[in-house]
């Protein structure tokens, strides 16, 4: 059985900030009220890899969303460069070839980094995935791409808390799942579509939370993170 999560370190802040400025004051902003941080494209491509190893080295985790997708050797190779920073997490695209690529990067880094496979982004719902040319709907396309991610060896699952118990029977319980698309009651959605709040994510069996501009955008974003945990754990 996977090790039990506290509530505070099951949120993981998204930094989706210009520069790496922004995100330390962000950091030390939240303080002790988050111990995870994730980046992604918009902070990756600006300084924030350099930025997520003085984040390990201060203690925090670091989960790098850079959502990795091309031809086998390029992603295992990519995998193998990037596990050097001694993030917790990377995602890759859920698809089989990416997929055993990076399991292959990992094996061979030896670092302990988590692969963590994108089944369907949260802000897509079914009239999005058929324009995108999928004959399934969203929740079966995120339940046979969890599969596959578990027959190839894959850590975990990024997708929304919404399909988070369908996973679970899916892949049973080792596997992390791991879900963006949260928001706090009230708070605005913006372009995600399959939303889910962070008390209904843990009921649903969700490992981490991943949330940005409910956070970010907060005139206190301690405070918010707070309350996010607060919630969580009553939920627990
Ligand atoms: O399916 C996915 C995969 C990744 N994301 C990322 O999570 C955060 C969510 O930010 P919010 O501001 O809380 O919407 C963002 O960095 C996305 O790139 C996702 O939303 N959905």
């Amino acid at each position: 059985m996977p090790e039990p999560i506290s509530p505070r370190d099951r949120l993981i802040v998204a930094l989706d900030m210009a520069s790496t400025d922004e995100a330390e004051r962000l950091v030390d902003r939240i303080g002790d009220a988050a111990s995870f941080y994730k980046i992604g494209y918009r902070l990756g491509y600006a300084g924030g890899l350099a930025l997520a190893e003085r984040l390990v080295r201060g203690g925090h985790k670091v989960f790098l969303d850079l959502k990795l997708h091309d031809i086998g050797n390029t992603v295992e190779e990519g995998v193998r460069s990037l596990a050097g920073i001694g993030a917790t997490f990377l995602t890759v695209h859920a698809y089989p070839q990416t997929m055993r690529a990076a399991a292959a990067g990992r094996d061979k880094a030896g670092k302990g980094l988590k692969i963590l496979g994108v089944t369907v982004l949260t802000s897509y719902d079914d009239a999005d995935a058929r324009e995108a040319g999928y004959a399934l709907p969203v929740a079966d396309l995120v339940a046979a791409r969890a599969a596959a991610a578990a027959a190839i060896g894959i850590d975990g699952l990024v997708c929304s808390a919404a399909e988070a118990a369908q996973v679970r029977a899916v892949v049973g319980p080792d596997r992390l799942i791991v879900t963006p698309g949260i928001r706090p009651a009230g708070a605005e959605i913006g372009d995600q579509k399959r939303v889910v709040t962070p008390a209904e994510a843990m009921r649903s069996g969700v490992d981490h939370v991943v949330v940005g501009r409910p956070i970010t955008g907060a005139a206190d974003p301690r405070d918010v993170a707070r309350r996010i945990v607060d919630e969580m754990a009553a939920a627990l």
